[in-house]
Protein backbone atom coordinates (compact mmCIF):
# COMPACT_ATOMS: atom_id res chain seq x y z
CA UNK A 1 0.00 0.00 0.00
CA UNK A 2 1.71 3.22 -0.81
CA UNK A 3 1.52 6.27 1.67
CA UNK A 4 -1.52 8.14 -0.39
CA UNK A 5 -3.61 4.97 -0.02
CA UNK A 6 -2.19 4.30 3.79
CA UNK A 7 -2.78 8.06 4.29
CA UNK A 8 -6.78 8.07 2.93
CA UNK A 9 -7.26 4.84 5.48
CA UNK A 10 -6.05 7.22 8.56
CA UNK A 11 -8.04 10.21 7.58
CA UNK A 12 -11.34 7.85 7.59
CA UNK A 13 -10.72 6.10 10.95
CA UNK A 14 -9.93 9.63 12.40
CA UNK A 15 -12.52 11.25 10.89
CA UNK A 16 -15.32 8.39 12.45
CA UNK A 17 -13.54 8.93 15.51
CA UNK A 18 -14.36 12.77 15.64
CA UNK A 19 -18.17 12.24 15.02
CA UNK A 20 -17.84 10.95 19.06
CA UNK A 21 -17.10 14.31 20.04
CA UNK A 22 -20.40 16.62 22.09
CA UNK A 23 -20.71 19.63 22.23
CA UNK A 24 -19.14 20.79 25.94
CA UNK A 25 -16.43 17.87 25.99
CA UNK A 26 -12.77 18.25 27.12
CA UNK A 27 -10.90 16.47 24.02
CA UNK A 28 -7.27 14.89 24.60
CA UNK A 29 -5.39 15.52 21.27
CA UNK A 30 -3.38 12.68 20.10
CA UNK A 31 0.34 12.50 18.29
CA UNK A 32 1.24 11.20 14.98
CA UNK A 33 -0.14 11.23 11.74
CA UNK A 34 -3.15 9.77 12.23
CA UNK A 35 -3.97 11.65 15.12
CA UNK A 36 -2.93 14.94 13.10
CA UNK A 37 -5.85 13.90 10.77
CA UNK A 38 -8.29 13.71 13.72
CA UNK A 39 -6.89 17.17 14.98
CA UNK A 40 -7.84 18.46 11.61
CA UNK A 41 -11.46 17.11 11.48
CA UNK A 42 -11.83 18.60 14.71
CA UNK A 43 -10.89 21.99 13.59
CA UNK A 44 -13.20 21.67 10.90
CA UNK A 45 -16.18 20.98 14.08
CA UNK A 46 -14.71 24.15 15.82
CA UNK A 47 -15.63 26.08 12.80
CA UNK A 48 -18.84 24.41 12.12
CA UNK A 49 -20.01 25.38 15.65
CA UNK A 50 -18.81 22.64 17.92
CA UNK A 51 -17.96 23.78 21.34
CA UNK A 52 -14.59 21.49 22.76
CA UNK A 53 -11.36 22.41 24.55
CA UNK A 54 -8.44 20.32 23.38
CA UNK A 55 -5.87 19.09 25.35
CA UNK A 56 -2.60 18.31 24.24
CA UNK A 57 -0.42 14.97 24.11
CA UNK A 58 2.47 17.12 22.51
CA UNK A 59 3.99 20.18 21.80
CA UNK A 60 3.58 19.14 18.07
CA UNK A 61 -0.16 18.53 18.41
CA UNK A 62 -0.53 21.37 20.07
CA UNK A 63 1.41 24.04 17.68
CA UNK A 64 -1.18 21.60 15.11
CA UNK A 65 -4.33 22.22 17.01
CA UNK A 66 -3.58 26.12 17.79
CA UNK A 67 -2.72 27.08 14.26
CA UNK A 68 -6.06 25.44 13.50
CA UNK A 69 -7.63 27.92 15.96
CA UNK A 70 -8.87 25.16 18.73
CA UNK A 71 -9.07 26.32 21.80
CA UNK A 72 -6.53 24.31 24.32
CA UNK A 73 -6.78 23.94 28.15
CA UNK A 74 -4.36 22.13 30.64
CA UNK A 75 -4.89 19.65 33.34
CA UNK A 76 -4.54 23.00 35.72
CA UNK A 77 -7.83 23.81 34.50
CA UNK A 78 -9.73 20.37 34.13
CA UNK A 79 -8.39 17.30 36.10
CA UNK A 80 -11.02 14.67 33.98
CA UNK A 81 -10.89 14.67 30.16
CA UNK A 82 -13.96 13.24 28.30
CA UNK A 83 -12.73 11.67 25.36
CA UNK A 84 -9.01 11.45 23.60
CA UNK A 85 -8.50 10.61 20.13
CA UNK A 86 -4.85 9.06 19.43
CA UNK A 87 -2.82 7.10 17.08
CA UNK A 88 -1.27 3.86 18.21
CA UNK A 89 1.29 1.46 16.66
CA UNK A 90 -0.33 -1.78 17.03
CA UNK A 91 -4.25 -3.02 17.93
CA UNK A 92 -4.10 -6.65 19.27
CA UNK A 93 -6.91 -7.96 17.92
CA UNK A 94 -10.16 -9.00 20.77
CA UNK A 95 -8.12 -7.47 23.71
CA UNK A 96 -7.43 -4.56 22.26
CA UNK A 97 -4.43 -3.74 24.26
CA UNK A 98 -2.07 -1.42 22.29
CA UNK A 99 1.92 -0.59 21.47
CA UNK A 100 2.66 3.40 21.43
CA UNK A 101 5.05 5.14 20.85
CA UNK A 102 6.80 5.17 17.77
CA UNK A 103 5.73 9.04 17.84
CA UNK A 104 7.94 9.50 21.41
CA UNK A 105 4.53 10.83 23.18
CA UNK A 106 3.66 8.04 24.72
CA UNK A 107 4.46 9.90 28.17
CA UNK A 108 2.12 13.08 27.96
CA UNK A 109 -0.34 10.28 25.85
CA UNK A 110 -0.59 7.90 28.93
CA UNK A 111 -1.11 10.21 31.35
CA UNK A 112 -3.87 12.05 29.03
CA UNK A 113 -5.36 8.43 28.19
CA UNK A 114 -5.41 8.00 32.33
CA UNK A 115 -7.12 11.26 32.65
CA UNK A 116 -9.74 9.91 30.19
CA UNK A 117 -13.08 8.52 30.53
CA UNK A 118 -12.70 7.03 27.14
CA UNK A 119 -9.48 6.33 24.80
CA UNK A 120 -10.21 6.32 21.23
CA UNK A 121 -7.31 4.82 19.02
CA UNK A 122 -7.62 5.78 15.05
CA UNK A 123 -5.61 3.20 13.03
CA UNK A 124 -5.20 1.76 9.48
CA UNK A 125 -6.03 -1.85 9.15
CA UNK A 126 -1.96 -2.90 8.76
CA UNK A 127 -1.52 -2.18 12.58
CA UNK A 128 -4.26 -4.94 13.57
CA UNK A 129 -2.27 -7.52 14.74
CA UNK A 130 -3.36 -10.93 16.38
CA UNK A 131 -0.21 -10.49 19.24
CA UNK A 132 1.46 -7.33 20.31
CA UNK A 133 5.19 -7.20 19.33
CA UNK A 134 4.38 -8.23 15.42
CA UNK A 135 5.88 -5.62 13.46
CA UNK A 136 6.80 -2.65 16.41
CA UNK A 137 8.87 -2.58 18.93
CA UNK A 138 7.89 -1.23 22.48
CA UNK A 139 9.09 2.50 22.95
CA UNK A 140 10.13 2.55 26.58
CA UNK A 141 10.55 6.38 28.03
CA UNK A 142 13.65 6.96 30.76
CA UNK A 143 15.10 9.72 32.41
CA UNK A 144 18.87 10.57 30.70
CA UNK A 145 20.59 9.50 33.49
CA UNK A 146 22.12 6.23 33.79
CA UNK A 147 20.42 5.58 29.83
CA UNK A 148 23.42 2.41 29.49
CA UNK A 149 22.23 1.01 32.62
CA UNK A 150 18.51 1.88 32.00
CA UNK A 151 19.10 -0.26 28.24
CA UNK A 152 21.27 -3.22 30.17
CA UNK A 153 18.52 -3.69 32.65
CA UNK A 154 15.68 -3.46 29.61
CA UNK A 155 17.34 -6.35 27.89
CA UNK A 156 16.34 -9.38 30.21
CA UNK A 157 13.31 -8.82 28.65
CA UNK A 158 13.83 -8.08 25.12
CA UNK A 159 15.52 -9.41 22.62
CA UNK A 160 17.33 -5.91 21.40
CA UNK A 161 17.06 -2.41 23.02
CA UNK A 162 18.27 0.80 20.89
CA UNK A 163 18.05 4.39 21.54
CA UNK A 164 15.81 6.32 19.87
CA UNK A 165 17.60 8.77 17.26
CA UNK A 166 16.76 11.64 15.35
CA UNK A 167 17.06 11.16 12.09
CA UNK A 168 20.51 13.37 12.49
CA UNK A 169 21.18 10.78 14.45
CA UNK A 170 21.61 12.73 17.79
CA UNK A 171 19.62 11.12 20.77
CA UNK A 172 15.79 11.96 20.75
CA UNK A 173 15.01 13.96 23.61
CA UNK A 174 10.84 14.14 24.71
CA UNK A 175 8.94 16.42 25.15
CA UNK A 176 9.63 15.87 29.14
CA UNK A 177 13.29 15.29 28.13
CA UNK A 178 13.57 11.84 28.67
CA UNK A 179 15.65 9.74 26.24
CA UNK A 180 13.85 6.68 24.35
CA UNK A 181 14.65 2.83 24.44
CA UNK A 182 13.12 0.72 21.74
CA UNK A 183 12.75 -2.71 22.99
CA UNK A 184 12.55 -5.47 20.21
CA UNK A 185 11.41 -8.68 20.75
CA UNK A 186 12.31 -12.12 18.85
CA UNK A 187 8.42 -12.85 18.42
CA UNK A 188 5.37 -11.94 19.19
CA UNK A 189 4.81 -11.44 23.25
CA UNK A 190 2.58 -13.95 25.35
CA UNK A 191 1.77 -11.76 28.14
CA UNK A 192 1.92 -8.06 27.31
CA UNK A 193 0.07 -7.15 30.92
CA UNK A 194 3.23 -8.67 33.26
CA UNK A 195 5.63 -7.80 30.31
CA UNK A 196 4.24 -4.04 31.47
CA UNK A 197 4.31 -4.21 34.97
CA UNK A 198 8.33 -5.90 35.05
CA UNK A 199 9.12 -2.66 32.16
CA UNK A 200 7.59 -0.40 34.81
CA UNK A 201 9.83 -2.01 37.38
CA UNK A 202 12.91 -1.07 36.16
CA UNK A 203 14.96 1.88 37.69
CA UNK A 204 15.19 4.60 35.20
CA UNK A 205 12.11 3.70 33.39
CA UNK A 206 9.46 6.16 33.38
CA UNK A 207 6.58 4.90 31.11
CA UNK A 208 6.18 2.02 28.51
CA UNK A 209 4.39 2.28 25.50
CA UNK A 210 2.18 -0.64 26.48
CA UNK A 211 -1.10 0.44 26.87
CA UNK A 212 -3.29 -2.65 28.08
CA UNK A 213 -7.23 -2.43 28.41
CA UNK A 214 -7.73 1.68 27.91
CA UNK A 215 -8.65 1.48 24.35
CA UNK A 216 -11.95 1.54 24.15
CA UNK A 217 -13.87 2.41 20.84
CA UNK A 218 -11.09 1.46 18.47
CA UNK A 219 -11.42 2.54 14.60
CA UNK A 220 -9.95 0.83 12.08
CA UNK A 221 -9.95 1.41 8.05
CA UNK A 222 -9.06 -1.37 5.89
CA UNK A 223 -9.86 -0.49 2.38
CA UNK A 224 -13.47 -2.23 3.06
CA UNK A 225 -14.32 0.51 5.55
CA UNK A 226 -13.89 1.77 8.80
CA UNK A 227 -14.74 -1.17 11.50
CA UNK A 228 -15.82 0.13 15.30
CA UNK A 229 -13.83 -2.25 17.73
CA UNK A 230 -15.33 -1.61 21.20
CA UNK A 231 -13.81 -3.52 24.31
CA UNK A 232 -15.63 -6.59 26.30
CA UNK A 233 -16.09 -3.73 29.26
CA UNK A 234 -17.92 -1.39 27.11
CA UNK A 235 -20.71 -4.32 26.71
CA UNK A 236 -22.09 -4.71 29.64
CA UNK A 237 -25.38 -4.59 28.51
CA UNK A 238 -25.23 -8.39 26.97
CA UNK A 239 -21.62 -9.61 27.01
CA UNK A 240 -21.05 -12.68 25.01
CA UNK A 241 -20.61 -16.33 26.51
CA UNK A 242 -18.78 -18.83 24.45
CA UNK A 243 -19.67 -22.41 24.98
CA UNK A 244 -16.48 -24.52 23.60
CA UNK A 245 -17.79 -28.03 22.34
CA UNK A 246 -16.06 -31.09 20.97
CA UNK A 247 -15.13 -34.26 21.44
CA UNK A 248 -12.39 -35.40 24.19
CA UNK A 249 -9.38 -34.51 23.08
CA UNK A 250 -10.43 -31.59 20.85
CA UNK A 251 -8.67 -29.48 23.21
CA UNK A 252 -11.26 -27.45 24.38
CA UNK A 253 -9.58 -26.46 27.57
CA UNK A 254 -6.24 -25.61 26.11
CA UNK A 255 -8.37 -23.64 23.40
CA UNK A 256 -10.77 -21.61 25.73
CA UNK A 257 -7.54 -20.94 28.53
CA UNK A 258 -6.25 -18.90 25.42
CA UNK A 259 -9.22 -17.10 24.36
CA UNK A 260 -10.11 -16.13 28.12
CA UNK A 261 -6.22 -14.48 27.83
CA UNK A 262 -6.65 -12.90 24.81
CA UNK A 263 -9.94 -11.65 25.51
CA UNK A 264 -9.72 -11.05 28.87
CA UNK A 265 -13.17 -13.25 29.67
CA UNK A 266 -13.60 -15.46 32.93
CA UNK A 267 -12.95 -19.45 32.08
CA UNK A 268 -14.84 -21.71 33.65
CA UNK A 269 -13.38 -25.57 32.82
CA UNK A 270 -17.08 -27.58 32.45
CA UNK A 271 -15.38 -30.55 33.16
CA UNK A 272 -14.71 -29.66 37.34
CA UNK A 273 -18.97 -29.15 36.86
CA UNK A 274 -19.40 -33.08 36.70
CA UNK A 275 -20.24 -35.43 39.92
CA UNK A 276 -18.08 -37.40 41.58
CA UNK A 277 -20.17 -40.10 40.10
CA UNK A 278 -20.04 -38.86 36.27
CA UNK A 279 -15.73 -38.65 37.59
CA UNK A 280 -15.60 -42.40 38.65
CA UNK A 281 -17.35 -43.74 35.65
CA UNK A 282 -15.57 -41.91 33.07
CA UNK A 283 -12.34 -42.87 35.13
CA UNK A 284 -13.34 -46.55 34.57
CA UNK A 285 -14.15 -46.28 31.01
CA UNK A 286 -17.90 -46.39 31.18
CA UNK A 287 -19.82 -44.14 29.25
CA UNK A 288 -22.04 -41.53 30.74
CA UNK A 289 -25.79 -42.08 29.78
CA UNK A 290 -28.33 -39.09 29.44
CA UNK A 291 -29.51 -38.68 32.96
CA UNK A 292 -25.52 -38.69 34.12
CA UNK A 293 -25.01 -35.80 32.12
CA UNK A 294 -28.37 -34.34 33.01
CA UNK A 295 -27.33 -32.34 36.22
CA UNK A 296 -23.59 -31.41 35.03
CA UNK A 297 -25.21 -29.58 31.80
CA UNK A 298 -27.49 -27.71 34.59
CA UNK A 299 -24.39 -27.23 36.34
CA UNK A 300 -23.01 -25.52 33.13
CA UNK A 301 -25.77 -23.45 32.10
CA UNK A 302 -25.99 -22.59 36.29
CA UNK A 303 -22.36 -21.04 35.40
CA UNK A 304 -23.49 -19.46 32.68
CA UNK A 305 -26.64 -17.85 34.26
CA UNK A 306 -23.96 -16.24 37.20
CA UNK A 307 -22.18 -14.66 33.99
CA UNK A 308 -25.31 -13.31 33.12
CA UNK A 309 -26.50 -12.04 36.19
CA UNK A 310 -22.69 -10.34 36.72
CA UNK A 311 -23.46 -9.36 33.17
CA UNK A 312 -19.60 -10.66 32.09
CA UNK A 313 -18.35 -12.42 28.85
CA UNK A 314 -17.33 -15.59 29.87
CA UNK A 315 -15.77 -19.04 28.21
CA UNK A 316 -16.47 -22.88 29.35
CA UNK A 317 -15.90 -25.68 28.34
CA UNK A 318 -18.52 -28.64 27.76
CA UNK A 319 -18.72 -30.88 25.27
CA UNK A 320 -22.48 -30.60 24.01
CA UNK A 321 -21.69 -33.96 22.34
CA UNK A 322 -25.43 -33.83 20.83
CA UNK A 323 -28.07 -31.01 20.31
CA UNK A 324 -30.58 -32.19 23.08
CA UNK A 325 -27.38 -31.35 25.60
CA UNK A 326 -27.08 -27.94 23.94
CA UNK A 327 -30.48 -27.06 25.00
CA UNK A 328 -30.22 -27.25 28.03
CA UNK A 329 -26.86 -25.56 28.18
CA UNK A 330 -28.05 -22.64 25.56
CA UNK A 331 -31.58 -22.62 25.67
CA UNK A 332 -33.16 -19.37 25.55
CA UNK A 333 -30.10 -17.35 26.11
CA UNK A 334 -28.98 -15.17 23.58
CA UNK A 335 -25.70 -14.57 25.03
CA UNK A 336 -24.12 -17.54 24.11
CA UNK A 337 -22.09 -18.55 21.25
CA UNK A 338 -20.84 -21.82 20.53
CA UNK A 339 -17.25 -23.07 19.49
CA UNK A 340 -17.22 -26.24 17.75
CA UNK A 341 -13.79 -27.78 17.65
CA UNK A 342 -14.19 -29.93 14.91
CA UNK A 343 -11.17 -32.46 13.96
CA UNK A 344 -10.52 -35.84 12.55
CA UNK A 345 -10.90 -39.03 15.03
CA UNK A 346 -6.74 -39.31 14.25
CA UNK A 347 -6.01 -35.48 15.63
CA UNK A 348 -8.26 -36.04 18.90
CA UNK A 349 -6.46 -39.51 19.31
CA UNK A 350 -2.98 -37.81 19.12
CA UNK A 351 -4.30 -34.87 21.53
CA UNK A 352 -5.43 -37.49 23.97
CA UNK A 353 -2.35 -39.71 23.55
CA UNK A 354 -0.28 -36.41 24.73
CA UNK A 355 -2.63 -35.77 27.57
CA UNK A 356 -1.59 -37.14 31.11
CA UNK A 357 -3.51 -36.40 34.67
CA UNK A 358 -7.29 -36.39 33.22
CA UNK A 359 -9.99 -38.64 34.37
CA UNK A 360 -11.34 -39.13 30.47
CA UNK A 361 -9.20 -42.10 28.91
CA UNK A 362 -8.28 -42.36 25.28
CA UNK A 363 -11.11 -45.40 25.44
CA UNK A 364 -13.55 -43.16 25.59
CA UNK A 365 -12.95 -41.42 22.56
CA UNK A 366 -15.15 -43.59 20.09
CA UNK A 367 -17.99 -43.43 22.04
CA UNK A 368 -17.63 -39.54 22.10
CA UNK A 369 -17.47 -39.62 18.50
CA UNK A 370 -20.31 -41.69 18.04
CA UNK A 371 -22.31 -39.60 20.04
CA UNK A 372 -21.51 -36.50 18.73
CA UNK A 373 -24.52 -34.81 16.82
CA UNK A 374 -22.38 -32.11 14.99
CA UNK A 375 -24.21 -28.47 15.42
CA UNK A 376 -26.38 -27.48 12.30
CA UNK A 377 -26.31 -24.15 10.85
CA UNK A 378 -29.50 -23.28 12.64
CA UNK A 379 -27.73 -23.25 16.06
CA UNK A 380 -25.21 -20.60 14.75
CA UNK A 381 -21.80 -22.30 15.75
CA UNK A 382 -18.45 -20.97 15.06
CA UNK A 383 -16.58 -24.22 13.69
CA UNK A 384 -13.01 -24.19 14.06
CA UNK A 385 -10.67 -27.27 12.89
CA UNK A 386 -7.90 -28.44 15.59
CA UNK A 387 -5.21 -29.30 13.62
CA UNK A 388 -2.94 -26.43 13.61
CA UNK A 389 -1.34 -25.02 16.93
CA UNK A 390 -3.53 -23.30 19.79
CA UNK A 391 -2.68 -20.12 18.80
CA UNK A 392 -4.14 -20.46 15.13
CA UNK A 393 -7.30 -22.00 16.33
CA UNK A 394 -7.78 -19.17 18.84
CA UNK A 395 -6.64 -16.73 16.19
CA UNK A 396 -9.57 -18.01 14.01
CA UNK A 397 -11.95 -17.92 16.85
CA UNK A 398 -11.50 -14.99 17.24
CA UNK A 399 -11.73 -13.66 13.70
CA UNK A 400 -14.52 -15.55 13.35
CA UNK A 401 -16.13 -13.80 16.19
CA UNK A 402 -15.40 -10.54 14.77
CA UNK A 403 -17.82 -7.93 15.89
CA UNK A 404 -18.74 -10.17 18.82
CA UNK A 405 -14.88 -10.14 20.39
CA UNK A 406 -14.76 -6.93 20.00
CA UNK A 407 -18.13 -6.14 20.97
CA UNK A 408 -19.35 -3.28 18.25
CA UNK A 409 -22.38 -1.29 19.39
O1 LIG B 1 1.98 6.74 19.89
C1 LIG B 1 2.12 7.58 19.05
C2 LIG B 1 3.01 8.73 19.23
O2 LIG B 1 3.74 8.64 20.41
C3 LIG B 1 1.37 7.50 17.78
O3 LIG B 1 0.02 7.53 18.07
C4 LIG B 1 1.74 6.26 17.07
O4 LIG B 1 3.12 6.24 16.91
C5 LIG B 1 1.06 6.16 15.70
O5 LIG B 1 1.55 7.16 14.86
P1 LIG B 1 1.09 7.28 13.34
O6 LIG B 1 -0.38 7.59 13.38
O7 LIG B 1 1.91 8.37 12.77
O8 LIG B 1 1.36 5.96 12.69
Amino acid sequence: MNDADRNALKREAAEAAVELVEDGMIVGLGTGSTAAFAVEALARRHRQGLRFVGIPTSERTAAQAKAAGIPLSSFAEHRQIDLTIDGADEVERGTLNLIKGLGGALLREKIVANASRRLAIVVDGVKLVDRLGTHAPVPVEVVAFGLEVTQAALKVFAAEVRPRLTPAGDLFVTDGGNRILDCHFAGPMADPARLEDRIRRVVGVVESGLFIGRADPVFVADGQGVHRLDSARAHRGRPPILVVMGVSGAGKSTVAKELAARLGWSFEEGDALHPEANVAKMHGGIPLTDADRQPWLESVAAWIDGQRAKKQPGIITCSALKRAYRRIVIGDRPEVRLVYLRGSRDVMAEHLAKRSGHFMPASLLQSQIDTLEEPGPDEDPLVVDVGPPVDQVAHEVIRQLGASATLPS
